[in-house]
């Protein structure tokens, strides 16, 4: 099947600090993949090697067929989209949802190419797919944390990408705020033209049926990596952790326990 992201033998050197040790990865067509990772464990330096923000100190990247080294990186990232609460602080609080949501086809902060009715019908049936439509022509400052993370990834979905990768994105957001992005998330990773999803977490329940498959990261090594209900386990997990864990699996996801 077609590969997504290959990262062969990556190592990641800092100041003699190894960041990331042998990564082995290959993320494939169909499949979504749930990031699971303490704080400061390599998820973000990870990303930022897929996007080509940073290059690893050894080892071959590829990623939708292209080999780093050899390729535009700006082509590249126009075909990855990438949310993160930190995009949030940077867009203009007071320019409406539904141009928040058409500048994702240029990736600019802010709307300054002309709008064509193709690009408005577009954002509303994102909008309309992740549970966001009534939010049309709201003052974006106006809208909830879920409802802002919603319109993001809508914002990232108007440049069609091939890779969306949702960072951390239930931060900050309560129970029923989370559970709805989630579900919309699963609506959306459902879809068969459906981009490949990297779900950056700290929370296992998050990982929702559609993360079929999960990468754990531990101290810049895999420590585990396949499918989501073969890794996710008692065993495994408190070995993860270091700490003896249970995990109840409930509506095909796993809710754990100390
Ligand atoms: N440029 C750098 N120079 C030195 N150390 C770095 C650099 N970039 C990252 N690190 C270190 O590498 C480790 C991994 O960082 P990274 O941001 O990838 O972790 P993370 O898993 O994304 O963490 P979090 O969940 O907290 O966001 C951390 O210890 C961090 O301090």
């Amino acid at each position: 099947m077609e590969q997504v992201v290959h990262l062969e033998q990556v190592f990641y050197r800092r100041e003699k600090e190894e960041i990331l040790k042998n990564i082995h990865w290959t993320v494939r067509k169909g499949d979504h993949w749930a990031l699971l990772g303490l704080n400061g464990s390599g998820k973000t330096t990870i990303l930022n090697i897929i996007t080509g923000y940073i290059w690893p100190t050894l080892g071959k990247v590829t990623v939708l067929g292209e080999l780093y080294g050899t390729v535009d990186l700006r082509e590249m990232r126009k075909q990855i989209g990438w949310v993160s609460s930190s995009l949030q602080e940077k867009l203009y609080s007071n320019d409406k949802t539904q141009n928040i949501v058409i500048s994702g086809k240029h990736a600019s902060i802010g709307l300054y190419e002309r709008t064509t009715e193709q690009d408005v019908e577009k954002a509303k049936i994102l909008m309309e797919q992740l549970g966001c439509s009534h939010l049309f022509d709201r003052p974006y400052q106006t809208c909830s944390q879920g409802e802002k993370q919603k319109l993001l990834i809508a914002r990232a979905l108007m440049a069609s990408p091939k890779l969306l990768i949702l960072d951390e994105a239930t931060n900050g957001l309560d129970f029923l705020s989370r559970e709805a992005l989630l579900a919309s998330i699963q609506q959306l990773a459902s879809q068969p033209d459906s981009p490949t999803i990297l779900y950056v977490t700290h929370h296992i329940e998050e990982i929702i049926p559609v993360f079929n498959r999960t990468l754990m990261i531990r101290r810049g090594e895999v420590f585990e990596q396949g499918a989501s209900s073969d890794v996710l386990t008692n065993e495994t997990l408190s070995s993860f952790f270091e700490t003896p864990i249970r995990v109840n699996w409930h509506n095909q996801r796993a809710w754990i326990y100390k």
